[in-house]
């Protein structure tokens, strides 16, 4: 295993890449990749559907939204030949696939039930880094045989680990750098960046900085343009919306049911990550819902004017 996670840059745990980029297949070949109702998945943990589904919604948006890479990359070309009907016509294809986007994220809702997520997947999904309240103070021992091996501490699968979500930040020019007294931990989608096949991250590494499309948009005088790049930060924004609903239906409400049942008392150590005295967290190990809002703040900040 260690071997294997080396050649494909990855760390020797269970990632977003594993779990749902390459944990799927078609039912039918003639039929899209972005219909979740025609794919399956390889392997799960619990063997039920509702695993399936939840792997398979991220596979869906990621199948939809990949003609976005292309997309983008030529609208940014664009900005240095001053192609303005073309970044307009890109910005304008963002925010319509990206509002599509969040259609598909709220099909969450339709083959995923909360209950099962929050007690029966989930577990699954922990890391094993600041774990020391569930009983991994050091980690996970990874043994090698004839008396060698180490102790490794690493995050637990998310989506922060999908680069196509990473991607759409860079190319607005949203950042999530930590400002003093925001909530957001911005050191943490750069550090999920570690937990995507070493391509993806040097894909993203390599675009440019700042965004041309913002500087561009910024620059013009034209009005429309401003709008369209100012609606696709807001649909983005949107989807972040949306993802917010469902952490709160399959964590947080989950969470607070579990809480009542034991009096408030004692930990489910079964469900892992939960730092229930400092608040929620998510299995990449952030205080989920004061992250996500900042996320979701920081991509409104971007908006021009
Ligand atoms: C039941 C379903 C889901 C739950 C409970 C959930 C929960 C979470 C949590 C707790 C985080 C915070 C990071 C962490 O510590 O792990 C997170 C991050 C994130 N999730 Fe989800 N997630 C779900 C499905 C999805 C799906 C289908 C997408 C598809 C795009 C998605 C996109 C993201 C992104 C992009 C982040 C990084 C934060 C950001 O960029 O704003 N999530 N998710
Ligand atoms: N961060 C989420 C888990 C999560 O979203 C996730 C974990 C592993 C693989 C994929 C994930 N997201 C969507 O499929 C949680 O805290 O439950």
């Amino acid at each position: 295993m260690l071997k294997v996670a080396a050649h494909l840059a990855l760390p020797p745990t269970a990632t977003y890449a594993a779990l749902n980029l390459w944990n799927f297949a078609p039912l039918d070949h003639n039929v899209s990749l972005s219909n979740i109702d025609n794919l399956r998945t390889l392997n799960t943990f619990t063997g039920t559907a509702d695993e399936s589904w939840f792997y398979l919604v991220s596979v869906a948006i990621e199948s939809h939204g990949a003609s976005l890479i292309s997309t983008m990359l030529r609208a940014i070309e664009a900005c240095s030949t001053s192609n303005t009907s073309l970044v307009l016509s890109s910005l304008t294809s963002f925010t319509c696939t990206v509002r599509e986007l969040g259609v598909i994220l709220k099909r969450m809702n339709e083959g995923c039930d909360p209950l099962v997520f929050y007690n029966k997947i989930r577990p699954f999904l922990a890391g094993s880094k600041n774990m020391a309240v569930a009983g991994l103070p050091n980690g996970v021992f990874y043994d090698e045989g004839d008396g060698k091996g180490e102790w490794r501490m690493f995050s637990g699968g998310s989506n922060a680990q999908s680069s196509l979500i990473q991607f759409f930040d860079v190319v607005l020019g949203v950042e999530h750098a930590s400002k003093p007294g925001t909530t957001s931990k911005s050191g943490f989608l750069k550090e999920m960046r570690a937990y995507m096949p070493g391509p993806h991250a040097t894909f993203l590494n390599s675009l440019p900085t700042p965004s041309p499309i913002r500087e561009f948009c910024n620059a013009s005088p034209i009005a429309e343009l401003v709008e369209a790049y100012n609606l696709a930060v807001k649909e983005l924004a949107a989807f972040r919306d949306i993802h917010i609903q469902i952490v709160t239906r399959y964590i947080i409400r989950p969470a607070r049911m579990q809480q009542g049942e034991r009096g408030g008392k004692g930990l489910n150590l079964a469900v892992a990550s939960n730092g229930l005295e400092k608040g929620l967290c998510g299995t990449g190990g952030t205080e989920l819902l004061p992250f996500l809002k900042g996320s979701r703040d920081e991509t409104k900040d971007a908006a021009l004017g």
